[in-house]
């Protein structure tokens, strides 16, 4: 059996990352991993500015004197003039300093005195002034190729005036899910059929991630319908990926299809739930092609998603940043019996008298997806190792996989 770790390094090795680019609309870039730098040709912002409504003044001036007549007046989008010695400029939050001024005072440490404007409260220099490039200079490179885009990104490459971006285009993923027992949701229940729950659960997956979902829903159980449906969706798609039928009984033509059309690895993982998982690469008329067979009960299905297939995706996507970080938090919860398997327990965050502790679902079962649904992300129990309530546990979001 291989660890989780061997496996992970040996899917990972294997990735050719996409060539295939496009450039698209900034606000369609939710989520899309970058094909270029960016690097700023502006200023952000591109003059000093004013933080605060107010009066903008030069601080030789208050030593002096107070009380100012008011010589201009700068809105945000307008441009002052030099500034009067001994004078202030009615400004605006975001307006530009005018050039002889070099603080601002905001306009409730002031007060109208017979047309003039009085300085209750001295700001010092620079106080209240955005300074030009404070957030991004000319020439700097402000997000790197493989960068996924988030909403911030998105309004930071908006933020230095560009509109279209070269990305990656998204990968294609077509899946199966096999097996006799399986009924769709909507059917009428059948005695000894359960309901197909990995196709729904692998159309939230695929989508999240910003790939391009081609279900092939269910096929036929014969050889011939199995090696037909792989080899075509191996023309339409990136990636192929099915879900059951990879541990050792009989009653499967995914092995044998995919080692006709190319080849597979089927491995045993030392991890729970997820022991079983395939690899190949399927010959296509444009290349070989990943193909992943991912266990057939549900919570396995979804974390091997999670754990293996995503990673492997991302990186294949272009995407730079494909490690997640755990969060270390006290167990609430005993796990008494070790196992040689790691286990990547369905848990969440509760809190206890102002502390977050970690619970887990009572049923940790590979069929069990109400743990899976319950849950907000996987406690990692490394191999052979047991857990008293109190212990440090390593917490991994759901959300960090996305
Ligand atoms: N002799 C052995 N038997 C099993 C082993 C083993 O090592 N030796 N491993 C067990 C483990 S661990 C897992 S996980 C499963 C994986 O089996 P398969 O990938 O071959 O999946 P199936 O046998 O097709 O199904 C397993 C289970 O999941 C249900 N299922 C399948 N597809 C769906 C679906 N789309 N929606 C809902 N439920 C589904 C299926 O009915 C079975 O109950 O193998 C163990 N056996
Ligand atoms: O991989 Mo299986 O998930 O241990 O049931």
């Amino acid at each position: 059996m291989k660890t989780f770790d061997e496996t992970l390094y040996a899917l990972l090795n294997d990735v050719q990352v996409t060539t295939k680019t496009e450039t698209i609309n900034v606000a369609d870039g939710l989520y899309r991993i970058l094909a270029e730098d960016i690097v700023s040709s502006v200023n952000v912002p591109p003059h000093d500015n004013s933080q605060m409504d107010g009066y903008a003044l030069h601080s030789f001036d208050l030593e002096h004197a107070d009380t100012f007549p008011v010589s201009q007046r700068i809105a945000a989008g307008a441009v002052g003039t030099e500034l009067e010695n001994g004078t202030v400029a009615r400004i605006f939050t975001g307006a530009p300093i005018p050039p002889g001024a070099n603080q601002v005072v905001m306009q409730e440490d002031t007060e109208e005195v017979d047309g003039q404007i009085r300085i209750k409260v001295k700001a010092n220099p620079n106080e209240n002034i955005r300074k030009k490039g404070e957030d991004i200079q000319v020439g700097q490179t402000i997000l790197k190729a493989g960068t996924r885009l988030r909403p911030q990104e998105l309004g930071l490459v908006s933020s230095i005036g560009i509109g279209a971006i070269k990305v990656y285009q998204p990968l294609k993923i077509a899946t199966f899910t096999t097996g006799d027992e399986l009924l769709e949701p909507g059917e009428a229940p059948q005695e000894g059929k359960i309901y197909n729950a990995n196709r729904y659960t692998l159309s939230g997956l695929i989508p999240q991630l910003g790939f391009e979902l081609i279900d092939l829903g269910r096929v036929e159980d014969t050889l011939e319908a199995t090696v037909d449906a792989i080899a075509k969706a191996a023309e339409q798609a990136d990636v192929v990926m099915t879900t059951g039928g990879v541990s050792v009984g009989e009653e499967d033509h995914i092995k044998p299809a995919i080692e006709q059309l190319g080849s597979l690895y089927t491995w045993k993982v030392k991890m729970k739930p997820g022991k079983p998982l395939a690899y190949g690469k399927i010959k296509a008329q444009k290349g070989t092609i990943p193909f992943f067979g991912l266990p057939g009960n549900p919570v396995s299905a979804f974390a091997t998603f999670k754990l293996f297939a995503r990673p492997y995706l991302m990186k294949m996507q272009g995407a730079s940043q494909i490690k997640t970080n755990p969060i270390w938090l006290a167990a609430d919860f005993d796990w008494p019996k070790a196992n040689f398997r790691r286990d990547f327990l369905r848990a969440r965050i509760t809190n206890k008298r102002q502390e977050s502790v970690i619970e887990i679902y009572p049923q940790q079962g590979s069929g069990v997806l109400m743990s899976a649904s319950w849950a907000e992300g996987f406690v990692v129990i490394p191999e052979d190792t047991t857990i008293a309530k109190g212990d440090k546990v390593a917490f991994y979001p759901f959300s960090t996989f996305v």
